[in-house]
């Protein structure tokens, strides 16, 4: 049986930050280490002011401050944190392979295998392994190999305990988990690793929420978590466009559908398309690996959901553009958000930067307005495409830190993000210091679409 008192995590970003910051409060006698290479990060973790922790989210800090410095610590020593530790989470990265064999589509393991040869060099006690990153499944395959191999006969359990938390609610989500889900060998040592595990989260989550599978279910069941719910949302986003074209309306269809308990409310708000770091990672991650199986039927069904939410994406540029008379070529228009949701500042694969690098294509001036990104961030994401030069993304693309600002003297405005405050601004204020006609296009479906006439706006409504 084990009784674990030392747990280390390596990878201090969205997913090991917050998830170790709640297992450190809710088990006060385990030391908990978030390591990471960034030492920018680990500073910022470490920062005693707390609004400059690396991750915004709501109720985050509280629970650092709790916790840091008593049995939460962020360190740039992993191989020190390794070495002590009865328990490794591995939450580093794994983004889509961007060279080689896969490119575009499998998940980039070395960072993981990086990992899993570090702890298989420094480990000199025996230890439980956990995968908490999301990973292609029979990964704990590859690790078990390296780290069987070292020859110095220390003794690894492997886990796969995938994180389900959204960004935007990670404490609330963490804290209350509908479920979580714990896979290892079904050995005897593999069960009492398990067990372990287990014994963590009891803490705090209701032993019925708590799952135990075998290892490859477990880490199959996370990219098919994602799948089904990206795939809800390229759902409603392809009846959004017939719900234009023929009079319904997408959030009537939502509601009545989702009265359905089979279907269910939740998770059925059209947009311009999702974004974040993990569903379209995870969606051609599943794509690839059904490839590689030859099960191409399989393959094309869930790549669909990809394709959907690019045609998405490039729908609401195309409809920006129509409208203002097919020519937006200098004109001024405003972003309302930037990050791929509300109470984030996350902005990886966000819609906005898809919808903006179009609109910039056809010699667009863009102001944007974000509560939570800052105006080095939006450069680097539109960079990232390498569409145009650097200095024609930073002449063309411009932040302001208020919205009045953004949205003065501009054609139209475009709604990115859901953040709460743009429902409650002066949009007969706004309306006045625009360009006539004021265009709104909203793609988060956020705004009151009859108010906003009433004032003289036009405006479009995704699905409306
Ligand atoms: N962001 C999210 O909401 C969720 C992410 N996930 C999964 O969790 C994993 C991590 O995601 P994020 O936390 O968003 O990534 P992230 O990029 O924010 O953080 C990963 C961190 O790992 C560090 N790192 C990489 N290699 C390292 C090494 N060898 N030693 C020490 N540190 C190293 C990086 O410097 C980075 O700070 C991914 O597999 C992702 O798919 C799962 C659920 C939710
Ligand atoms: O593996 C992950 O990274 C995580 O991915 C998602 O979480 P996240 O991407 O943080 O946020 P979501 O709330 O799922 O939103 C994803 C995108 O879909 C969009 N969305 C979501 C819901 C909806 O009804 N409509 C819609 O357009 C959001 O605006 C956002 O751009 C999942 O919800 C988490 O369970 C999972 O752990």
């Amino acid at each position: 049986m084990h009784n674990i008192k030392n747990i280390c995590c390596i990878g201090a970003g969205y997913v090991g930050g917050p998830t170790m910051a709640v297992i450190a409060q809710k088990n006060p006698d385990i030391k908990v280490t978030v390591v990471d290479i960034n030492e920018a990060r680990i500073a910022a973790w470490n920062d005693a002011d707390l609004d400059k922790l690396p991750i915004y989210e709501p109720g985050l800090d509280k629970v650092v401050a709790e916790a840091r410095n008593r049995n939460l610590f962020f360190s740039t020593a992993v191989d020190e944190a390794i070495e002590a530790a009865d328990m490794v989470f591995i939450s580093v990265n794994t983004p889509t392979k961007t060279y080689g064999k896969g490119k575009g589509m499998a998940a980039d393991l070395k960072y993981i295998e990086l990992c899993a040869r570090q702890i298989a060099r420094v480990a000199k006690t025996d230890k439980i392994i956990v995968e908490k990153s999301t990973l292609p499944v029979r990964t704990a395959q590859a690790i078990k190999s390296i780290l069987h191999n070292t020859g110095n006969g220390v003794k690894f359990q492997i886990l796969s305990n995938p994180e389900f938390l959204a960004e935007g609610t990670a404490v609330q989500d963490l804290m209350a988990p509908d479920r979580v889900l714990i896979g290892g060998e079904q050995t005897e040592d593999g069960l009492n690793a398990i067990q372990a595990l287990v014994d963590i989260y009891a803490t705090w989550v209701p032993n019925e929420n708590i799952l135990t599978t075998n290892l490859w279910s477990s880490e199959l069941s996370k990219l098919t978590a994602n799948a089904f719910l990206a795939q809800r949302v390229s759902s409603i986003n392809a009846l959004s466009e017939l719900c234009e074209v023929t009079g319904a309306d997408v959030n009537e269809v939502a509601i009545a559908i989702g009265k359905d308990s089979r279907i269910g409310p939740k998770f059925l708000k059209a947009s311009v398309g999702f974004g974040g770091s993990c569903f379209q990672k995870d969606i051609l991650n599943l794509v690839y690996i059904a490839k590689s199986y030859g099960l191409n039927e399989v393959a094309d069904y869930w790549e669909q959901v990809i394709i959907m939410n690019d045609y998405q994406k490039r729908r609401f540029a195309a409809k920006i553009i129509q409208t203002l008379y097919n020519t937006i070529s200098g004109k001024k228009i405003a972003f309302l958000g930037w990050a791929f949701k509300k109470d984030t500042n996350d902005t990886r694969e966000s819609a906005a930067i898809y919808v903006a690098d179009q609109l910039l294509e056809e010699q667009a001036n863009i102001v944007v307005y974000d509560p939570k990104v800052n105006a080095h961030q939006m450069q680097s994401d539109l960079n990232y495409l390498n569409t145009r030069s650097e200095e024609d993304n930073n002449q063309y693309l411009t932040t302001v830190s208020n919205p009045h600002q953004a949205c003065k003297d501009s054609h139209a405005i475009a709604v990115l993000t859901e953040w709460d405050e743009f429902k409650t601004y002066d949009w007969q204020r706004i309306y006045e210091e625009m360009q006539k006609p004021a265009f709104v296009f909203d793609g988060r479906g956020i705004l009151d679409k009859e108010k906003l006439e009433t004032i003289g706006f036009q405006v479009y409504v995704i699905g409306k």
